[in-house]
């Protein structure tokens, strides 16, 4: 069978440090594949617990999801991780968000003082959270005038994301802070998947309607600036990304080579993740999206991904707090999976 030993070999061939868009593209192309030698004796014992077949719905295929990403006819969540990725962003001059880019920084600190959203949806999950600031939250170029990074300063984002991602992970829960990222993910939507500034554009941290009007027009901006760049997916991470987005895809495509499934964020951790998507058909089939923001334009993105999100709950925070508030959905899937008794060890029978 498959399992952990043969997953360890694969991730060999993820280089350890990027050094070339060459390389990177070559790492998105000739993905991994899941374990699909656990599909069976996982639905077989599915199918001998004490429950009307296919009862617990989609904790059931939840179970069979992690099950064929860790390469375990056991699904195991003994290490569940969340990092938040945080970064500065220059498109801020341009008046996209309601609040100062200094904001990030202050969050970082209530992140690392335990003030913070995440930090009490974490515990309660269960889970270890580690916030990785990139760049010392230096901000990115104002892709309105010029790429958003240069090739060297995203290969180095998208490996700090990647070196991020420990090897005994269970399940990776990934997640963000940076003032004017609603900006940056809305532009990388529409650079993938087309249209105007105006239907990605949202009210991100509270923007009136002339705020999401000019943000639109700002976005248009950058999307002819980048004209060029719009057919490539990587392109337009590095021209119209952030930094703390380009180490959330970085994260999502190692733990793909570690045999790590993710938990997907809200509509910014998604726009990040989107072009491992563009650059292979099954890019993103290790994740599932934990929840449809209430950012506009979330689930026109999800649903152009395939992407089908668990909970939707008005979400509109950001820093992976809708990724982990699905950790103790998938503890009870994984739970009633391995805990469960068997019809044959009890007296239940479908005949009286
Ligand atoms: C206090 C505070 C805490 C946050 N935590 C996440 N975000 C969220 O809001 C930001 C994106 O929105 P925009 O593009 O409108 O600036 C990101 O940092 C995101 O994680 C926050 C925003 C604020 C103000
Ligand atoms: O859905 C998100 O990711 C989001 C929405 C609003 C603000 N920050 C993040």
């Amino acid at each position: 069978m498959p399992s952990r030993v043969s997953r360890a070999a694969t991730a060999a061939s993820l280089p350890q440090r990027l050094t070339s868009m060459a390389q990177l593209r070559a790492a998105c192309i000739d993905l991994p594949p899941a374990d699909s030698s656990v599909d069976a004796p996982i639905a077989e014992r599915e199918r001998t617990l004490t429950k009307p077949a296919g009862s617990l719905g989609r904790l059931e295929r939840l179970t069979a999801w992690l099950g064929r990403w860790q390469g375990r006819t056991s699904p195991r969540l003994d290490h569940v991780r969340i990092i938040v990725f945080a970064g500065n962003h220059g498109v801020v001059a341009r008046g996209v968000s309601p609040w100062p880019a200094s904001v990030t920084a202050r969050m970082v600190e209530n992140f690392n003082a335990g003030g913070a959203a995440i930090n009490q949806i974490a515990r309660v999950g269960g889970a270890e959270l580690r916030v990785v600031p990139l760049m010392d939250l230096r901000p990115t170029t104002d892709f309105t005038r010029a790429p958003a990074m240069t090739e060297t300063a995203f290969l180095d984002a998208v490996t700090t994301g990647m070196e991020s991602v420990e090897e005994d992970t269970d399940l990776l829960c990934l997640g963000e802070m940076g003032i004017g990222n609603t900006t940056a993910a809305s532009a990388i939507a529409a650079g993938l998947l087309g249209g105007h500034g105006a239907q990605w554009a949202g009210r991100g941290t509270g923007l009136d309607k002339a705020g999401v009007v000019h943000k639109g027009s700002v976005i248009d901006q950058a999307l002819a600036l980048h004209e060029s760049m719009l057919d490539d997916p990587l392109l337009v991470a590095q021209a119209m990304g952030g930094h703390e987005l380009a180490a959330i895809m970085g994260a999502v495509l190692a733990a793909r080579w570690r045999g790590i499934p993710v938990v997907l964020d809200g509509f910014v951790c998604t726009a990040a993740a989107a072009p491992l998507a563009r650059m292979h058909r099954q890019g993103l089939d290790h994740t599932v999206l934990s929840h449809c923001s209430a950012e506009s334009g979330h689930a026109v993105l999800a649903r152009a991904l395939g992407l089908s999100p668990l909970l939707d709950f008005g979400l509109r925070l950001g820093e992976a707090s809708g990724a982990a508030l699905v950790i103790p959905l998938l503890r009870s899937a994984v739970a009633c999976h391995n805990g469960m008794a068997t019809f044959d060890q009890t007296r239940i029978s479908s005949r009286s």
